[in-house]
């Protein structure tokens, strides 16, 4: 039987340093704040967005949610992009996905300050990623989240073979990045990929991050390799699952996320953090 990775757990003890280091902030007069952009009525997207204002205030950050219709233009809310840019009460800025149709994601992302992008999507910080460069910038949180996770395991990832099946810029691209940043041996898979199967075996981290319920199956996991979940899928029953058949890998693998309870916890977790860590880095205080 496969190690259970508690998200759940690991994204409490997260949030606690993030509380604490909050509560240091304050004694300096220091309020970390999150704005979270969210156009139209999405009904996911407002539950998201709903628990992210939630943990943020339950952890003393200022949490502004800005809610604009479906028929807001491009223009207007690029205007509101730049109030926040310019509001030195945030320090982080969230436009939740998936924005309506008609409005240019990766414009709006692009016009966010880099030094506020708390999702880590503006094309420098992705660029930072992607070169390894030193210092302080922010990252996409559920490959940092999925890091943070893999760091509680204490295991040798250098020289390792990982897997990432998933090539979207908010998790298999950086999430690929942040693995070769580790010194693991990297190979992206993808819809495209001919006999995954072989390749998901030599895997000694496999990360599926495909929104295809179930597509990796017990024997396509190398025994005792570290599987890590990221699909957020409905199971026939309308059940909360993921992209690994969990009942029959549990048995194969080393540690295991579950779904839900495993990736979905610490994505929350890692963009507090990551909203103290800008906040931080802003007043030039702090390395973390
Ligand atoms: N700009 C932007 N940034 C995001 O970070 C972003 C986004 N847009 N759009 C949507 C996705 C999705 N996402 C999740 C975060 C936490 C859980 C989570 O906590 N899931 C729980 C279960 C929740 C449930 O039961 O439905 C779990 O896995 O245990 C899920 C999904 C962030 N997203």
């Amino acid at each position: 039987m496969a190690i259970i990775i508690d998200g759940k757990q690991i994204a409490k003890d997260l949030n606690t340093q993030t509380q604490q280091r909050v509560a240091t902030l304050a004694q300096q007069g220091i309020v970390p704040g999150l704005a979270v952009i969210i156009v139209g009525d999405d009904p996911a997207s407002a539950i998201y967005v709903r628990n992210k204002h939630r943990k943020a205030v339950k952890l003393g950050i200022k949490s502004v949610v800005r809610e604009l219709p479906a028929t807001i233009s491009q223009a207007e809310l690029l205007e509101i992009v730049q109030t926040y840019n310019h509001d030195d009460s945030i320090h982080g800025i969230l436009v939740q996905s998936p924005l309506p149709v008609g409005l240019d994601e990766q414009a709006i992302v692009a016009a966010i300050d880099p030094a506020k992008d708390v999702d880590g999507f503006h094309p420098l910080n992705v660029g930072r990623l992607l070169a390894n460069l030193p210092g302080h910038y922010p990252v996409s949180c559920t490959p940092r989240g999925i890091m943070t996770m893999l760091g509680t395991l204490n295991e040798h990832l250098r020289g390792k073979q990982a897997v990432v099946v998933g090539r979207s810029m908010i998790v298999g691209r950086p999430m690929a990045a942040m693995l070769l940043n580790a010194d693991m041996t990297v190979t992206i898979a993808h819809v495209h990929t001919k006999h995954l199967s072989d390749l998901t075996r030599t895997a000694d981290v496999l990360v599926v991050a495909t929104g295809v319920t179930h597509l990796i199956k017990g024997n396509d996991i190398k025994r005792g390799a570290i599987v890590i979940d990221v699909g957020m899928d409905r199971d026939e029953n309308g059940k909360l699952t993921g992209d690994v058949d969990f009942d029959a890998a549990v048995d194969r693998a080393g540690a295991i996320t579950p779904v839900p309870g495993g990736v979905g916890p610490m994505t929350i977790a890692t963009l507090m953090q990551q909203t103290v860590d800008l906040c931080e880095w802003s007043e030039q205080l702090g390395s973390n």
